[in-house]
């Protein structure tokens, strides 16, 4: 079997008496789409800022792309290659959609940030951007500010500014969240078209979605991973069922 792209390994967090992240284990293979779900105050959220750097576990260890990043923090991991979209917001409402992507290009560079400006001139940086925002099904709305645009093309956006870094893993959080039948259907689609292409972790509460674009899912139940498999395993998981399914019997 090919080496996992993301490995973690017997990840703890606590807060106080409260054990959030409890003895977590799970990988992401290369081209693989793997979702993490779990009910409200799962841990999924802590769980993916240990992995994105913002929080340190208190004990297990965490390798991407064959390194333990365990101690290294948020921007080195991301130059190393680690993509993170929508957790937190970086577009800036005033610049086009081209500048939003050619600017995260520059952000991901070792070129000196004070000269995004003159950097935009730069042909082969904005070419670069519009091939990152064809991607993701704007290219004909590059001129366009952000702050004009749909909730779900500025998600569509978001994932263009994340793409055009390269990353070799997404770190999807909740890419559905906020969007309407029609924009979801559209984001849907777009990360179904990244799927084999770059392996995707993704945290989302739209089973729907889940269970469409992924290969594996694995269920958090109170910090610990209750059951790791493919969708049919998972769907019939009668501790699943349970503790999660249950309360989405549509699914
Ligand atoms: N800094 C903190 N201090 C204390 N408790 C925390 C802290 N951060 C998170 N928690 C608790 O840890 C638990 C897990 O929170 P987390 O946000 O990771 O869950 P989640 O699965 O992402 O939930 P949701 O699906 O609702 O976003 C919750 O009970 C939360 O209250």
């Amino acid at each position: 079997m090919s080496t996992p792209i993301l490995a973690l390994e017997g990840l703890m967090k606590s807060y106080g008496a409260m054990q959030v992240t409890r003895d977590v284990s799970l990988d992401v293979r290369p081209g693989e789409v793997h979702a993490l779900i779990g009910p409200n105050g799962a841990g999924k959220t802590t769980l993916i800022a240990q992995i994105a750097g913002s929080i340190t576990p208190n004990a297990g260890r965490i390798r991407f792309d064959g390194a333990d990043v365990t101690d290294i923090g948020i921007a080195a991991r991301a130059r190393r290659g680690l993509g993170r979209v929508f957790q937190i917001s970086n577009v800036v409402g005033s610049f086009t959609a081209l500048e939003n992507v050619a600017v995260a290009a520059i952000a991901a560079g070792d070129g000196p940030f004070r000269f995004w400006r003159r950097a935009l001139a730069d042909r082969k940086l904005t070419a670069r951007a519009e091939s990152a925002l064809e991607r993701v099904g704007l290219g004909n709305r590059r001129l366009t500010l952000a702050r004009d645009m749909s909730h779900g093309e500025r998600r569509a956006l978001e994932l263009a500014m994340s793409l055009v870094q390269e990353p070799k893993l997404l770190l999807l959080d909740e890419p559905m969240a906020g969007t309407g039948r029609a924009e979801g259907e559209r984001l849907t689609e777009l990360l179904l078209s990244l799927k084999g292409r770059i392996p995707i972790l993704l945290v989302e509460h739209d089973m729907a979605t889940v269970f469409r674009l992924a290969d594996r899912i694995s269920v958090l139940i109170y910090g610990a991973i209750a059951v790791t498999g493919d969708p049919a395993t998972v769907r019939t998981d009668p501790l699943v069922r349970q503790a999660y399914l249950g309360e989405e019997e549509a699914v």
